[in-house]
């Protein structure tokens, strides 16, 4: 079989771990990217940008200070963004995520809330004659929008935001307001210097009463000279773990004054005389931070597949120690122990890719929907969507330490992006909703239905019939290889269930004894723990029913993963397997051996499975992970361009530590 990853002066170990491969690396891309059409257009994008030298870094960012971060950034995105003809723009999920990641990186820029929320709130929330108006500027980028919703004191809780638009029916006018200083916005992406317009969150009142919060588009900057407008504080606010190309910023208004017609009004309205039009669903207005949620799935998968391809390509070609004495020293990747570190990021990050996959579809669906006024899905998408969020960039964070850790020194190094990566997905616990949080929404879902079996009712949405169903008492395999798919499912299933009506059950007899919040927050614990069962329920189910549609020869090495995937989650919690004797010991150590049994099998194929995502070098940014594998040179040759080493002599030593030096040999 021909492999167009191996080529002439590549490193040796790296080579031979390719030559194992027993699978079509090709058409394993082509099943994870979605097709071959999709795989040939990623190709051609990479060539696109390989070919244009000016959306290339002039030096590695980690060796740029953070103005230069931000310039660079705002360049490349200025040049990229010229050149979107080599896209399919429609395609934002696949051609668009493809083109910004090999383009940008994971820095962020002056644009990204542009497209990531601006744009999407303007198709989501604006009525026609707004959409006419807005959208054309916005894709034309004549303006640079972000999305100010979070404020110095509340992210969370979106009902005490403290902004205030109050409508003034004499002008037909809004007058925003913060009216203290925890009602600063802080935190939008490209706020502080680059946007000049946002989309900004904030308490309607009318007719004297407050109607909640809701989104008006608001100048913020003069359009030529770009100084903030009259009554508009803006500022960047600081440094971050990651993203530090992105001005992300905060946000102050002096009773700025905005047209009426300023306000979203697709789904709430507020007419001149003041009258306010409800609209059908209350949290229709929260639309974009569920897109944002939904297309975050793939985004975290892809950081983790990127740090596990990192991660295992550097283990093949680092030689540390010895397994059988003096026989030589073997690849790091020989020792189970680092299998069983990485191999399961790599599954994760296939789980977590396939369910990607999934929740961008439901999206779709829904919006279709919503366009005929349509809202019966929208809890579950709400659910599906916060729940896979939190887990997701939960294990994705985790996933990631896990591979830095897995490299040793040389993982702690810029070198490696390991940094970077990590310090770019772990945002995603936090941001479009705070992970704990989130798990509760997903919670408050799966307590109803709950609430609906107990009621005897059978109509349960697919997403959580499991709850319904009566299942199993025992589980019943014998021995790991007669472990089939179905009773993985039923098992996890199980415990799933299990957990549901635990929190159920505690949940109704805290609310006999106390108010039903207090109630609920002495439950929350155990009701994150309910929603995270779920999730993984789903993921496992997801991957495994996507495996059986892979093309026959895919089948037996992507299943391997899928059943690491599986029993890494079974063994890592098998207390709640074994609660009610529902599992044995002798099965749960069946499912042990099976883990180890999956690590072996996958270890021939590692370096051809992380090919398989098909990620450039342009696109992973690491020394370790180079595709030629040629990691030592080229670790030499980054540490070279550090500006430390631009002069022998650094003016240090003449001002401290030379004169330390003379002093104390000057008393010897
Ligand atoms: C290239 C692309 C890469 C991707 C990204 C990279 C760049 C990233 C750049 C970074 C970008 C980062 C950008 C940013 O970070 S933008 C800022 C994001 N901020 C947040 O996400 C705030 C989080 N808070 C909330 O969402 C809400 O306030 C919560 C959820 C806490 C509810 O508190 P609230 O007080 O409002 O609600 P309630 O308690 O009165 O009512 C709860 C009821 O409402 C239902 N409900 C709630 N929400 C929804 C919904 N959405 N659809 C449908 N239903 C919904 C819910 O099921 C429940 O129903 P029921 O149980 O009563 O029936
Ligand atoms: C990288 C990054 C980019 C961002 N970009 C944007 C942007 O472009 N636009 C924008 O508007 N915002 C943005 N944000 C803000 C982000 O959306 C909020 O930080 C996020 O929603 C969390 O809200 P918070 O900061 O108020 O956290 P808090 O709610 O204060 O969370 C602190 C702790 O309190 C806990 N907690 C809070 N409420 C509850 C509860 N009800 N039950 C149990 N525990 C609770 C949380 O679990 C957490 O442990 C960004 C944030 C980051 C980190």
């Amino acid at each position: 079989m021909s492999n167009r990853w191996i080529q002439p002066g590549d490193n040796v170990d790296i080579t031979n771990e390719r030559k194992k491969c027993t699978f079509d690396i090709e058409k394993m891309s082509a099943f994870i990217h979605g097709g071959e059409d999709k795989l040939q257009r990623r190709r051609e994008i990479l060539e696109y940008v390989k070919s244009n030298k000016s959306l290339g870094d002039p030096q590695p960012i980690e060796f740029m200070t953070r103005n230069e971060r931000v310039e660079n950034a705002s360049r490349k995105i200025v040049e990229m963004t010229n050149n979107t003809d080599q896209i399919d723009g429609s395609d934002f999920f696949g051609e668009g995520m493809y083109y910004q990641a090999l383009t940008m990186g994971r820095d962020l820029h002056a644009m990204s809330l542009h497209y990531v929320m601006f744009i999407p709130t303007l198709q989501g929330q604006t009525d026609d004659e707004q959409l006419d108006h807005w959208l054309s500027l916005a894709i034309a980028r004549a303006i640079v929008g972000t999305y100010a919703q979070t404020e110095l004191g509340h992210g969370t809780n979106l009902s005490k935001l403290e902004t205030t638009a109050h409508y003034d029916p004499k002008t037909e006018e809004f007058v925003l307001n913060s009216p203290t200083i925890t009602a600063a916005k802080w935190w939008p992406g490209a706020l502080g210097k680059s946007s000049n317009y946002a989309v900004v969150v904030a308490q309607l009142y009318t007719q004297g009463e407050c109607k909640g919060p809701h989104p008006f588009i608001v100048q913020l900057r003069e359009m030529d000279t770009h100084k903030p407008l009259k009554g508009i504080t803006l500022g960047d606010i600081g440094p971050k773990l990651g993203i530090n190309g992105s001005d992300n910023g905060f946000l102050l208004f002096d009773h700025v004054r905005i047209p009426r017609r300023h306000m979203l009004m697709r789904y709430s309205k507020v007419l001149p005389d003041g009258t306010y039009i409800k609209p059908q669903h209350s949290k229709l207005g929260y639309g974009t931070m569920v897109f944002v949620r939904s297309i975050m799935i793939k985004d975290q998968a892809s950081q983790l597949g990127a740090a596990s391809t990192i991660a295992i390509r550097y283990a093949s070609v680092r030689r540390q120690g010895e397994i059988i004495p003096n026989s030589g020293e073997v690849q790091i990747l020989d020792y189970q122990t680092q299998q069983y570190r990485l191999f399961p990021q790599l599954a994760r990050a296939f789980a977590f890719l396939f369910a990607a996959y999934e929740i961008r579809d439901l999206y779709m669906k829904v919006t279709e929907q919503l366009t005929h006024g349509n809202t019966e899905l929208l809890p579950e998408i709400h659910a599906l969507s916060s729940g896979l969020k939190s887990v997701v960039s939960w294990d994705t964070a985790q996933g990631i330490e896990q591979c830095r850790l897995a490299c040793g020194g040389h993982g702690y190094s810029q070198a490696s992006a390991f940094p970077e990566i990590y310090g770019y997905a772990v945002g995603g616990c936090t941001y479009e909703g705070e992970n704990i949080v989130m798990l509760q929404q997903v919670a408050r879902f799966l307590m109803k239905a709950a609430e609906e079996v107990k009621k005897g009712s059978a109509n349960l949405a697919e997403i959580c019939a499991y709850i319904g169903r009566k299942g199993e008492q025992h589980s019943r395999f014998t021995s790991v290889d007669s472990y089939r798919d179905e009773d993985i499912v039923s098992d996890l299933e199980y415990v799933a269930r299990q957990q549901v009506f635990r929190a159920y059950e505690k949940l109704r007899k805290a609310q006999q004894q106390a108010n039903s919040e207090t109630a609920w927050n002495s439950c929350s614990v155990e009701l994150c723990k309910t929603s995270r069962w779920h999730v993984r329920l789903y993921l496992v189910k997801n991957f495994l029913a996507k495996v059986s549609t892979a093309p026959s020869d895919l089948r037996a090495v992507l299943h391997d993963v899928a059943r690491l995937y599986a029993f890494d989650i079974i063994t890592s919690s098998s207390g709640n397997f074994y609660e009610n004797g529902y599992m044995r010991e002798d099965q749960m150590n069946e499912i042990r051996e099976g883990v180890y049994k999956c690590l072996h099998r996958i270890r021939p194929n590692a370096v051809s499975l992380v090919d398989s995502w098909d990620y450039d070098d342009r696109e992973l940014k690491s020394v370790l992970g180079r595709r030629d594998g040629n990691v030592y040179p080229a670790l030499l040759e980054w540490a070279k361009q550090s500006p430390l080493n631009k002069t022998e002599v650094l003016p240090t030593f003449d001002k401290y530590l030379g004169p330390m030096m003379r002093e104390a040999k000057s008393k010897l």
